[in-house]
């Protein structure tokens, strides 16, 4: 196997295509990050945690520019339209005008509300993402979906804002926690599991390298996901189709995050989970079989990522909070079901009662 540990993919949306960066070190790397910038004005939105492990780092490619930065509380919690409030006036502060960036330190979280921060002021500003975690780097980095929760659910607010480059520095893993770099493999499985059955069988080969985080592994790996999600969003950017697949595990998953209070499971833990409950699903309306659901199971434990669903759970909260997905149509529910490895499906008007059924049976 051939060693490379840095990687460009780019996401190809004519104007708006931008280049995702991988490798060790591009925090450094000033003279690439710098060439996205256009104006004089610099937000950098990050949080409590990462802000005094990466931003000082960071910092030092900003010389000469006039910049500041917002930094949230950590945590899921967080993600919230108030905080995008003080965001903004974090802009208004520093006066920055519409050739101003945003900049993303951290990870999902972070990236999310700064994209949707930069999406909102003055209609629309550049934002650059250098992600932090595993998560952000395979997948809430990439493809433009920006915004923040309700207490009525996840993401119910939010834009499709691109960002200008994606710069996913992977020494930053160095002092990630392990449960949410398994958080993250989560996300690099969902991608497999929906669309590319050979990569798939590459992660079943490689789960122990993985978990080790041998480093090549793990760039191929961010790589091979991140090129994946690139293709989908630049077929469908704006999710009028195909980009639905990439919430496989999701409708469930937020459910659970939400009824959780966001201290239960994290987003991937909930994608693992949610997983698995669309592939039950899937082999109760005979979509699917038994075998590749164990496949699936086997994959996420040999990563030690949770396959059940805690308990405490109630199975007509976890529905009711289903009801709100942003996929569901003329108030029938809209699925991501799975016709086995690598092969998910969007489906429509799915019976409540099959539904309730997974989540009863789960929760018992
Ligand atoms: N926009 C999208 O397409 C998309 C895709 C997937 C997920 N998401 C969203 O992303 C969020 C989850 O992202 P996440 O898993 O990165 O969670 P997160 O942003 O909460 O980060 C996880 C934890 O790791 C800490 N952390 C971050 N980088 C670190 C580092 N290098 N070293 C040490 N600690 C570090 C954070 O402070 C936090 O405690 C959710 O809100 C989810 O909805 C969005
Ligand atoms: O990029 C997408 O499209 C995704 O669905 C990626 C998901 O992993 C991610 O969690 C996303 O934030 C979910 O979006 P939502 O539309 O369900 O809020
Ligand atoms: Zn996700």
């Amino acid at each position: 196997m051939s060693t490379v540990t840095s990687e460009t993919i780019d996401v190809t949306l004519g104007e708006r295509s931008y280049p995702v960066w991988i490798g060790r070190g591009l925090l450094d790397d000033h003279i690439r990050w710098r060439g996205a910038l256009r104006g004089r004005h610099v937000l950098v939105i990050s949080n409590h945690t990462v802000a005094p492990l990466y931003l000082e780092r960071l910092s030092r490619g900003l010389d000469g520019l006039k910049w500041s930065s917002f930094l949230l509380d950590d945590g899921e919690a967080h993600k919230t339209f108030a905080n995008v409030g003080l965001a903004l006036d974090a802009l208004a502060t520093l006066g920055a005008t519409r050739d101003a960036c945003v900049i993303a330190l951290g990870g999902g979280v972070v990236g999310d509300l700064a994209g949707f921060t930069a999406a909102c002021w003055m209609r629309g500003i550049d934002f650059i993402q250098m992600p932090t975690t595993l998560l952000s780097m395979v997948d809430s980095s990439v493809g433009g979906k920006t915004g923040v929760n309700l207490p009525a659910g996840k993401n119910l607010v939010g834009a499709f804002h691109q960002p200008r480059a994606v710069i996913a520095d992977i020494g930053t893993l160095d002092s990630l926690p392990e449960r949410e770099y398994r958080a993250g493999l989560a996300e690099v499985i969902k991608g497999a599991a929906i669309g590319d059955a050979p990569f798939f069988a590459w992660l079943e080969a490689h789960a122990d390298a993985l978990r080790r985080r041998d480093e090549t592994t793990l760039v191929q790996a961010i790589a091979t996901k991140v090129r994946y999600k690139a293709g989908v969003v630049a077929r469908d950017e704006t999710e009028q189709g195909e980009r639905a697949l990439l919430n496989l595990g999701h409708t469930f998953g937020h459910a659970l995050e939400t009824a959780g209070h966001y201290t239960t499971l994290l987003h991937g833990e909930g994608v693992a989970v949610g997983m698995l409950l669309a592939a039950r699903l899937s082999e109760r309306l005979g979509m699917s079989t038994p075998a590749d659901t164990t496949r699936l199971e086997q994959l996420l434990q040999s990563v030690n990522l949770p396959t059940r669903v805690p308990s405490g759970f109630d199975p007509d909260q976890l529905l009711a909070l289903m009801r709100l997905d942003k996929k569901n149509t003329a108030g029938t529910l809209r699925l991501i079901l799975w016709r086995g490895i690598g092969h998910a499906e969007i489906v429509s008007g799915v019976n409540e009662n099959d539904v309730l059924a997974v989540l009863r049976d789960a929760t018992k």
